[in-house]
């Protein structure tokens, strides 16, 4: 048998929360599992639709978040066995790309016998990525409050209320965070900068007391959504009335173009709101996938036992 391959299995997250642009994160209930073993020549396996287009070589950010880590511990493994399966939307603003860091991370630094720390990943990861709220959610799970300021990257991890759903409008384009990032400002004035950290601020605290009617006022943003809109065609009416529609709140999922209503479970509104937001996407001609998910409070972890990742995609 063999005693050296790890088995991974990682949540997907959103980012921003609306006004929290950069630095809050949410861990959600779909994963990615990644597979990693010592091999004699590299090898990788994609299972699933979800990643065609993905490098099967040594060019694979699995791959290459591997070797940062061991190059980081002070090891050398150059060749490795990799294998995926991902539920998680590709460039959807799902945190796909912050899943594969650090599940990829993750799985090198527990098959090196975890020779550095959960901070220290979480600082590799924030490094690479450019910005900690992705990371830090699928890292460390629940909503995850973090600064980076191109040295030191700190956060501090909430527990998701109860009564917490996510709706999740998923259009069928892509759009990638370097694109959504280009349609931002260089320089941005002192009335909106206050504006998003004292909703920003407020969001945190009604998230920490659960303050659930808070968050439909807390969650306003003008420092990116705004700029982005014209990336997601719907999106601004999506964002002026989900709420009257049954949602606490609601935002852009990371750079979109998923949009994403914070929903009380208890709600009677809620096949009303999923119906609002298909339809207002649908009167652009996006065709959406709408699905309903929770916060996830944990984050990645090592499976004790492997899963067979062929039969995940098989049961799809
Ligand atoms: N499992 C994977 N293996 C290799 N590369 C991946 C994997 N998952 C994602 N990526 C890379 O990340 C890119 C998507 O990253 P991007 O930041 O644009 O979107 P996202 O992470 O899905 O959304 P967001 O950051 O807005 O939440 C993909 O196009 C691909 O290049
Ligand atoms: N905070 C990032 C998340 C996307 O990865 C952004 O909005 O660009």
């Amino acid at each position: 048998m063999n005693q050296t391959k790890v088995c991974i299995k990682v949540p997907a997250s959103t980012a921003n929360l609306g006004p929290g642009f950069d630095c809050l994160g949410m861990a959600l209930d779909i994963y990615a599992w990644i597979e990693m073993d010592f091999a004699l020549k590299t090898k990788i396996i994609l299972h699933g639709e979800q990643m065609l287009g993905i490098p099967l070589d040594k060019s694979n950010l699995i791959y290459k978040v591997a070797q940062m880590v061991f190059a980081e511990a002070g090891v050398s493994h150059p060749e490795l066995e990799i294998a995926m399966y991902s539920e998680i939307p590709l460039t959807r603003g799902l945190g796909s790309s912050a899943s594969a860091i650090i599940g990829g991370m993750v799985a090198a630094n527990a098959l090196i016998g975890n020779l550095l720390s959960q901070d220290k990943i979480f600082l590799m990861a924030t490094q690479l990525e450019k910005h900690p709220d992705n990371v830090g959610a699928s890292l460390f799970g629940g909503i995850v409050v973090a600064s980076w300021d191109g040295v030191r990257a700190d956060y501090i991890r909430i527990a998701p209320h109860e009564r917490l759903e996510v709706l999740v409008a998923i259009p069928e384009f892509q759009l990638s965070t370097e694109l959504a990032r280009h349609a931002l400002p260089k320089e941005v004035s002192m009335k909106d900068a206050v504006f998003n950290l004292s909703h920003s601020s407020l969001l945190v605290a009604a998230l920490c007391s659960g303050n659930l009617e808070m968050i439909r006022h807390a969650m306003q943003d003008v420092l990116h959504q705004p700029y982005r809109a014209a990336l997601v065609p719907g999106m601004e009416m999506i964002l002026k009335e989900a709420t009257d529609h049954g949602a606490l709140g609601v935002a852009l999922s990371g750079a979109g173009p998923t949009l994403l209503a914070l929903v009380d479970k208890t709600s009677h509104e809620k096949a009303g709101l999923a119906e609002f937001m298909q339809n207002t996407l649908l009167k652009e001609d996006i065709k959406s996938t709408m699905m309903w998910l929770k916060p996830e409070a944990l984050g990645v972890q090592v499976l004790a036992n492997s899963v067979s990742l062929a039969e995940l995609a098989a049961h799809k």
